[in-house]
């Protein structure tokens, strides 16, 4: 772990169950490979997972089975180990690469600006030669302007000690977002390609769709019936993210897909035991196989890759883990990551508290930070609605030092606040409504509301509130770690209670619950209004990514616009405004 990282709190333990063919499984890391310096629940590093996985390795040969890495994409984006540097990942690409994956994709977060998917292409692409798949992914080379796949389309490959004959898949969701030197092909088109329909005829043990998707979403039941069609009886996994939850679910009897939630703090473990090898079955004609599937959220601390692994802290870090976890040390210090901007004095929460209210994040930027940072000094006495989208904020703010590291985990994106000057109020004051309620209207336009919204939300449609206090543990008068002044209690750790189409048995560790609270797909800041009465005519100020959403809800408004009708509103990009506003507003020290 990083030298300042919070120290992991013994928790009541679930085991792993080990199979013939067993998974590790990252995905939506979005740059967190320092780990999480201030949750104790997610503080291990990437030098943590590379001592970690060649532990789970040794295990695996000495026990005759196999174990492959899975990652699935969005490694980008999201914390200043990756975003701070210029260019963008400087240090990260090299960090990245020293863990040894088996299987890769692209996540959408690899291309939304073209240079990105650039740096993926020259680096991560061959730094995983020959195990980086792209299914429905191409590339257009910068020279010559030829497409061409971005990586392989599938792997096939033999497993080290089972023998078991892969057949492996890596897709992206249909996203429509990505910047114009990459192609993404629909997945129900890719799935009627010839060399797609002469893959899913390959000779397999065991198929293994990974994806940047979703197991609840479309594109992976539409990949499974294709594969489920020609192979009968062949074990189907599959591996998603996208949606940052921790989830699983099995499409019938011989498959089974996970997702491995976000922001490293969770290792996924996938495991399937029983008769795999073709060749037994056919001997035992085709009958029974005795498959059996196994799902675990391994929490991304020490203590539990301790636990995993069956070592401690004399016996855990090897020589390779211990020099990644140093270069990200010195790439952090390099990158300034610990500068602090100001002194947070309290948590301000994404989706653990309600939104309006005291603690919620959108609620500091609606009232607090937005009205003073969304100023245009030619314009700053016209009333103006300034609207910003939550997926634009990707993570809680916790007491104490707000640093340029934080700035970047909470407003990772290069955002602008653009704006429509003198829109008729009568349209512009129902923009918000249309971007939060019209859903089906928008989306009947091609416009679908939720991607302004967090990607939590594309699976927690309602709010999840426990009857019970949030945990027993925390606050005023809390109840102390076991054996902290004679308590007896077990001490719980607030954090994940998965619920899954499998069960509640999957989290590795047992937690507190944490209420999850929905929040609309957009926030919106009334600004310099009259005392009284309307205004006949508003500035409308938006986040340039809902741009698109923004003229489409115009139009249906009685107003009609086009991208010539916007310009940029204010110099800088939302995250350095806001980290100038917490500089001016927050106390310096903590
Ligand atoms: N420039 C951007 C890019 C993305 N977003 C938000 O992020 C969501 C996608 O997040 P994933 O990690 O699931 O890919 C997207 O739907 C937007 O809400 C943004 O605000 N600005």
């Amino acid at each position: 772990a990083q030298p300042r990282a919070a120290e992991p709190i013994p928790a009541p333990m679930r085991d792993l169950v080990w199979g013939k063919l067993n998974f590790l499984h990252t995905t939506d890391t979005h740059g967190w490979h320092a780990g999480h310096l201030q949750e104790s629940q997610y503080s291990a590093d990437w030098g943590d997972y590379v001592s970690f996985a060649e532990h789970m390795r040794k295990k695996a040969d000495d026990n005759g089975v196999d174990l492959l890495l899975v990652d699935t994409g969005d490694r980008v984006e999201g914390n200043g180990l990756y975003d701070a540097s210029s260019p963008k990942g400087k240090y990260y690409y090299d960090i990245y690469r020293e863990q040894d994956v088996d299987i890769i994709c692209t996540g959408n977060h690899e291309l939304y600006i073209a240079s990105t998917a650039d740096r993926e292409h020259e680096y991560t692409v061959p730094n995983f030669k020959g195990k980086y798949i792209a299914s429905n992914l191409d590339y257009i080379l910068p020279g010559t302007g030829e497409r061409v796949p971005m990586a392989q389309r599938y792997r096939k490959f033999k497993t080290k000690n089972q023998g078991l004959e892969v057949v492996a898949f890596g897709f992206l969701f249909d996203f429509t977002g990505n910047a114009n030197n990459t192609v993404v092909q629909p997945v129900r088109e890719t799935i009627r390609e010839k060399w797609f329909q002469r893959a899913i005829r390959e000779t397999a043990d065991v198929f293994v769709v990974i994806g940047h998707v979703g197991v609840q979403m479309q594109e992976f039941k539409d990949v499974f019936a294709a594969i489920r069609r020609q192979n009968w009886h062949t074990p189907v996994l599959f591996f998603g993210g996208h949606v940052h939850v921790r989830d699983a679910t099995a499409y019938d009897s011989r498959s089974f897909a996970m997702a491995s939630g976000r922001y490293f703090e969770t290792i996924g473990w996938m495991s399937v035991d029983g008769v795999l090898k073709r060749s037994e079955e056919e001997e035992g004609g085709g009958g029974e196989r005795g498959l059996a599937f196994h799902r675990r959220y391994i929490d991304n601390n020490l203590f539990g890759l301790y636990h995993h692994s069956g070592l401690n802290s004399t016996t855990f870090h090897t020589e390779h883990g211990r020099n990644v976890t140093s270069s990200i040390a010195r790439a952090r210090k390099e990158l300034d990551l610990d500068y602090t901007f100001g002194c947070a004095p309290k948590n301000y929460w994404m989706t653990r508290s309600p939104y309006p209210g005291p603690d919620s994040i959108y609620t500091l930027l609606e009232e607090e930070v937005i009205p003073d940072v969304a100023v245009n000094p030619e314009r700053k006495d016209i009333p103006r609605l300034v609207i910003a989208n939550t997926g634009a904020i990707r993570f809680d703010i916790f007491k104490g030092a707000f640093t340029r590291d934080s700035t970047y985990i909470t407003s990772p994106f290069l955002s602008v606040l653009r704006y429509i000057p003198d829109v008729p109020y009568f349209a512009a004051k129902k923009v918000i409504k249309l971007l939060n309620n019209a859903g089906k209207i928008m989306a009947d336009a091609h416009m679908d509301n939720e991607f302004m919204a967090i990607p939590e939300k594309l699976a927690i449609k309602e709010s999840i509130i426990y009857d019970t206090p949030v945990s027993p543990f925390s606050g005023e008068g809390a109840q102390k770690p076991m054996g902290q002044n004679g308590h007896k209690e077990p001490y719980l750790v607030e954090g994940y209670t998965t619920r899954d189409d499998i069960g509640d048995d999957g989290d590795d560790a047992v937690h507190s619950r944490i209420n999850f609270y929905v929040v609309p797909n957009c926030i919106q800041s009334e600004l310099s209004f009259p005392e009284e009465g309307e205004p006949e005519t508003v500035d409308l100020v938006f986040f340039d990514f809902i741009h698109p959403w923004v003229l489409m809800a115009l139009k249906f408004s009685g107003a009609v616009y086009t991208d010539k009708d916007v310009s940029l509103y204010v110099e800088g990009t939302f995250t350095e405004l806001m980290a100038g506003w917490i500089k001016e507003n927050w106390p310096a020290k903590c």
